[in-house]
């Protein structure tokens, strides 16, 4: 593309604006010239185009005339260095030198078990047709050898030469007529006696042998004669052997069949960006390569088309593609910019691939402080996740495989023989039940009972567990810093049991049932999110599974705090957004793409720099048992197979006294409060608690509940004189000394 010389374009100033020149670093170039100076003499001048980049466009009002473009520097630096920019931008874009799909192991053999199915899909093919290839060849070995007797016929009785005589005869050319008369019928005796010589021969040869010879060889011959007439019987329209027609799963995919099927997303940039041919604004920025069980297509979209309106259109890009919905993911590129587009095409639909084995399945322990195997993604590349420090929340629709998900997250929990497990079933299904014979405290079922135990195992965690641990570790790293540099617990500090730093592992499957009960909803949201938020350091790891990811099941507190989020099918963007965080639908993770079929299948954030697509290891029932008996025995072995799979009673009574209730439900760092303000506060924390107080109509002596419930805590009320009103009140740090004493 050339720029027009000053005296090319005959546009005025003001249409065309001014171009300045700046003192550039780069070489001493001639300034091109203002288009108000006299034109120099006119000159073809060839200048590449450059993209003008952060242009500065000057007010309109200030120097003379309007708003001036100042591509110059630009400019020049790039015709002096054009070599520089496509340096920087070709080492931007190098491509790897070993091909992704060799540089790791699984993917290696991924290629070549793709490979390998290809051909074996071609010769299966063929080799189950043969029968078929058979018939085609017997039936039309008729005709073969009617082209064989014609052909005979045709040389044995010199038929090429019948024009020749017919036009001597019927030119009164005699003597012309006598020779080839005579060519002819010499020809036709020695072709017609050499058959017969030959013929006579082979029916001889063939009565002399065939008695004598095995059957297998004589149908052998016969049927090597008839192929061979079927051979030479075929039609060119009709071929005998089929292709071996590749199966979809396996068809290239090529950048004309990606640029038809985004032409068919109806969107608008991306038809008139194909439609300019030549023009840049679409196009594949790496080549089509394989990678894991498909293929990757990297495209820059058109300017102001983002990569979330595609995945919008995934099932259009789909059919466009002729794919099955399962093989087609598009994917943003969030470290590029919005509008380049990673597609990969897989060779078969994810949720009909077979789940990858569990590694743990058969043996091995874990670490929590260490990734644990949790599934892989669509490319079929192991995806594991690291627990310590993170929370886990999952979320979905009934019946797409958020149980099988969390069992997974359990078990792997469940062979690292240090870690406690508290595991909550709370649909009563005993979807669960297989770590039941590894778990600290264990309780399924959908009954007030088992949300009780579950609550006070969440009030024990909160606000014992967590004091407790803060405490330790805070005087561990005084006294010695080295050993606790981080002011959390470290791999070390969990090992040694004196100290009480074990990993704890808390899950609560179906916590919709907890979030929602009338009695508990607001103390247990304030008490996982304190886990959520304090635990993670002290080695406290909550693990949520719920099929109601909607703001009434599921409190703000938790979803906007929670480290690790897995989101497999919903069906709108509010549950999108609560499981996977604000933003995510918008920025183009979308759980709701996910169909029915996408069972054990969803988008994973918190674990890699960006959102992935995964699907959860698939461990069954019996599978699960086995694998539970293998971790029940490594505690037997390490010692630490403690309470309920134990055998012990464990106290799983509700251990919080009303000093704990009222520093839960204290109003940030007031630090005195009306008794009538915390009975309220109290009644809606502990409603089977305090919400009885609320009925006594009286101010004053409703104030004497909460003054009589904290005598025995040694905790004295006093006249607060706040707002104009003087009433009874309690003192934060009074509470504060009596929790810790
Ligand atoms: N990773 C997976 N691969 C293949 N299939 C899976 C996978 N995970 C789950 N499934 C299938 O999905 C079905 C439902 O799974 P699961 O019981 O975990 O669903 P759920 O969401 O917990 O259901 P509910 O909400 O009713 O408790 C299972 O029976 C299983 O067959």
């Amino acid at each position: 593309m050339s720029y027009p010389t000053p005296h090319q374009d005959d546009r005025t100033a003001e249409e065309t604006g001014q171009v300045l020149n700046f003192p550039t670093v780069i070489g001493t170039a001639a300034p091109r010239p203002r288009t108000e100076d006299p034109a120099p003499a006119p000159t073809e001048v060839e200048v590449e185009y450059v993209e003008p980049t952060d242009v500065e466009v000057l007010d309109e009002d200030t120097d003379t005339g309007p708003a001036r473009r100042v591509d110059t520097q630009v400019e020049q630096w790039a015709d002096q260095s054009q070599w520089l920019a496509r340096v920087a931008e070709g080492s931007r874009t190098t491509q790897p030198i070993v091909p992704l799909w060799l540089r790791d192991r699984t993917e290696a053999e991924q290629v070549l078990r793709w490979v390998t199915s290809y051909y074996a899909h071609v010769a299966a093919y063929q080799a189950t047709r043969t029968p078929l290839y058979m018939l085609r060849l017997m039936g039309r070995s008729p005709r073969g050898a009617a082209r064989i007797l014609g052909t005979w016929g045709r040389w044995a009785f010199d038929t090429e030469t019948t024009a020749l005589r017919r036009a001597a005869a019927g030119g009164n050319r005699t003597g012309e007529y006598m020779m080839l008369s005579r060519q002819h019928s010499s020809r036709v005796k020695v072709r017609v006696t050499s058959s017969l010589v030959l013929a006579t021969a082979t029916l001889i040869t063939v009565a002399v042998v065939s008695p004598a010879a095995p059957a297998w060889a004589l149908w052998s011959a016969v049927w090597a004669g008839l192929s061979m007439l079927g051979l030479l019987g075929r039609r060119p329209d009709q071929p005998l052997i089929d292709r071996a027609v590749l199966p979809t799963k396996v068809e290239k995919l090529t950048s004309d069949a990606v640029l038809k099927a985004l032409s068919a997303l109806g969107i608008s940039e991306i038809t008139r960006a194909l439609a300019a041919k030549g023009d840049e604004e679409i196009g594949f920025t790496a080549p089509i390569t394989r990678d894991g069980p498909g293929w990757r297509a990297e495209v820059n979209l058109p300017r102001g088309v983002v990569v979330t309106d595609v995945i919008d259109k995934r099932d259009k890009l789909a059919s466009g593609l002729r794919r099955p919905l399962g093989c087609v993911w598009p994917e943003p590129v969030n470290e590029e910019h919005p509008g380049k587009l990673v597609l990969w095409v897989g060779d078969q639909a994810m949720n009909q691939a077979r789940p990858t084995p569990w590694p743990l399945t058969e043996k091995g322990t874990t670490d929590l402080f260490k990734p644990l195997p949790f599934g892989s993604d669509q490319r079929a590349r192991a995806i594991a996740m690291t627990l310590m420090f993170e929370s886990v929340l999952i979320g979905a629709k009934p019946r797409m495989g958020k149980t099988f998900a969390l069992r997974v997250l359990l078990l792997a929990a469940a062979l690292d023989p240090n870690a406690e497990l508290n595991v909550f079933e709370l649909k009563g299904t005993g979807d669960c039940q297989s770590v039941e014979k590894v778990s600290h405290v264990y309780a399924s079922g959908a009954d007030q009972d088992t949300m009780s135990t579950c609550m006070n195992t969440l009030r024990r965690i909160a606000n014992k567990e967590l004091v407790k641990r803060a405490e330790t570790i805070s005087r561990i790293a005084k006294a010695d810093p080295k050993r606790c540099p981080e002011n959390k617990v470290t791999p070390e500090l969990s090992a040694d049991r004196s100290l009480g730093l074990h990993p704890i592992v808390l899950a609560v499957d179906e916590c919709q049932e907890l979030f929602t009960n009338e009695e508990y909803k607001q103390e247990a949201a304030k008490l996982a999110e304190a886990i959520i938020k304090r635990g993670p350091a002290m080695g406290i790891i909550l693990l949520l599974a719920t099929q109601r990811p909607d703001s009434k099941s599921l409190p703000t507190g938790v979803s906007a705090n929670v480290g690790i989020r897995f989101c497999l099918r919903v069906m709108g963007q509010l549950e999108n957004d609560m499981v996977l965080g604000t933003s995510s639908y918008k920025n183009g993770i979308r759980a709701t793409t996910f169909t029915a079929k996408d069972k054990g299948i969803g988008y994973l954030v918190g674990v890699e720099d960006d959102a992935v697509i995964a699907r959860s290891a698939y461990i069954d029932g019996p599978a699960a048992e086995t694998i539970s008996e293998r971790a029940r025995a490594a505690r037997i072995a390490a010692g630490t197979l403690t309470g309920h799979a134990a055998g012990e009673e464990i106290a799983t009574e509700d251990t919080t006294t009303i000093l704990d209730h009222l520093l839960a439900v204290w109003p940030g760092d007031v630090d005195a409060v009306w008794s009538v303000r915390l009975i309220d506060a109290l009644a809606d924390y502990r409603p089977g608690l305090y919400a009885a107080w609320l009925d006594i109509e009286d101010e004053k002596a409703r104030a004497t509940q909460l003054t009589n419930a904290l005598k025995p805590h040694k905790v004295g009320t006093r006249q607060l004189n706040r707002e104009g009103s003087n009433k009874r009140g309690v003192d934060r740090e009074a509470v504060e000394q009596a929790a810790n004493r």
